[in-house]
């Protein structure tokens, strides 16, 4: 559903990211973890079609972002780390702003629209402006809205950041519940405990490279780690691979 090939991204003199290729198969929760300006959010940016890479290939559903940009990101839901909301609006009116973007169809929106702030605990604020909400109401506002065009694709940046522990609780019975519907997840992450409880797999990046990849036993044996903890693994790989530069 999601594959990366080679992707390359600098800055100026700057390698981001460097030879980058990774899959995500229908139904599976990926988590990137690593350290900070490692290179995620890079990532997390060209996969959902926001920043071209310098060279290299991102296809969802099998569709080629770069050449058919429009038809791959209705595929998608994007839910970047630090999202825009119009303040001014009521969350009722964002989700009908985004629906209007993604197409979806008018009848049947408000029954939907309810039903997704059912989800995200919101019921009883649709009509309230964005203005007045908390951090954790405008990033569960933001999840429900990236996921009203029922998206093939979620990517996901730091999505717990923020959230309280009933939200958190909330977002990775979410994620689970989408990955057994047949959804891919890309999801980064910096709460390892979130990713070893939820993902199926996960990929380490570390100076704009993949280092490591695979589920919790895969990553222990590269990692030449005693224990199946994602805590040691990661400042294994990191440290290690800190020490050849
Ligand atoms: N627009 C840009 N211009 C120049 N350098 C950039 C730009 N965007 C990102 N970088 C650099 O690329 C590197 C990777 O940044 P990125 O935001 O992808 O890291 P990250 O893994 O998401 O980090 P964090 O965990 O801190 O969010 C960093 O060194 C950053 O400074």
């Amino acid at each position: 559903m999601i594959e990366i090939k080679h992707l390359n991204k600098r800055f100026g003199d700057f390698t981001a990211l460097s030879d980058l290729s990774l899959s995500v198969a229908k139904g599976e929760l990926f988590g990137f973890i690593g350290p900070n300006g490692a290179g995620k959010t890079t990532t997390i940016r060209i996969l959902g079609g926001i920043l071209a890479p310098t060279s290299g290939s991102v296809h969802v559903c099998g569709i080629d972002m770069a050449a058919e940009p429009e038809t791959a990101k209705a595929k998608i839901g994007f839910i970047p780390d630090r999202p825009y909301l119009y303040e001014k609006l009521t969350a009722m009116e964002f989700l009908r702003f985004t629906a209007d973007l993604y197409n979806v169809p008018g009848a049947g929106f408000s029954k939907k629209a309810m039903g997704m702030l059912r989800q995200f605990s919101l019921e009883n604020w649709s009509d309230t402006l964005i203005e007045s909400f908390s951090h954790g109401m405008k990033q569960r506002l933001i999840m429900a809205s990236a996921l009203l065009h029922d998206p093939e694709v979620l990517i996901v940046d730091e999505p717990m950041v923020g959230l309280d522990p009933a939200g958190i609780k909330m977002v990775k019975r979410l994620f689970r519940e989408m990955a057994a519907a047949g959804v891919a997840i890309f999801m980064s992450t910096h709460t390892l405990s979130v990713a070893q409880e939820v993902c199926d797999r996960v990929g380490v990046i570390h100076k704009g490279r993949l280092i490591a990849t695979g589920d919790m036993d895969d990553l222990t044996r590269q990692a030449h780690a005693e224990r199946t903890d994602l805590e040691e693994v990661f400042f294994r790989l990191t440290q290690e691979e800190s020490l050849n530069y």
